[in-house]
């Protein structure tokens, strides 16, 4: 039996409970049509598979990896530290501070070591997706191709004009 190809995208997150948020990455790849793996992997409570799929992840097949995680956010930067490949950290809204842990946890990384840091929440969800896409879409026309049509439809369905005087 042949093994399925490994999607360019791995969506990766402390916990179940930062899906609410990743799930905004993971429907606009789909929009883009960019296939993606999602899992929980996290450098506090799963620290071997965090190495496991860290270190293997570029033999494996992925392309870019999109990493989000909330509050004492170690995980995007641990990723990064153990791989070669692109990794866009999203700052989960936290509770306790707002996201503003997670976004501090992830942002100030030493040089060297580069996390593309996104917005908090759902807009960095998003974000992380287009610039996964982005960063694909260099080597793939067709996608470069479905990436501007996304922004025509983007800028279509921004109002002209303020509702009360449309
Ligand atoms: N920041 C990390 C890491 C990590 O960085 O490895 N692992 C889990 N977490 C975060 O803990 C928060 C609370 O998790 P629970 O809801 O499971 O208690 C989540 O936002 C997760 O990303």
């Amino acid at each position: 039996m042949t093994k399925a190809a490994t999607p360019p995208v791995a969506i990766i997150m402390g916990s179940q409970s930062d899906w609410e948020t990743m799930k905004n990455a993971a429907d606009t790849l789909d929009a883009l049509d960019i296939a993606y793996d999602a899992r929980i992997v996290s450098a506090h409570r799963t620290v071997d598979r965090l190495i496991n799929f860290a270190r293997g992840a570029r033999d494996e097949g992925f392309k870019v990896i999109i990493a989000g995680a909330g509050g004492a956010a170690h995980l995007p930067g641990m990723t990064a530290a153990m791989t070669p490949l692109p990794v866009f950290g999203v700052p989960v809204q936290s509770k306790a501070l707002s996201g503003q842990d997670s976004l501090l946890s992830i942002v100030q990384m030493p040089a060297g070591i580069p996390v593309g840091t996104l917005a908090i929440g759902r807009a960095g969800a998003i974000n992380a997706a287009l610039l996964a896409a982005a960063v694909l879409a260099l080597s793939d026309p067709d996608l470069a191709d479905r990436l501007d049509d996304w922004r025509e439809q983007q800028s279509a369905a921004v109002a002209e004009y303020p509702v009360d005087q449309a």
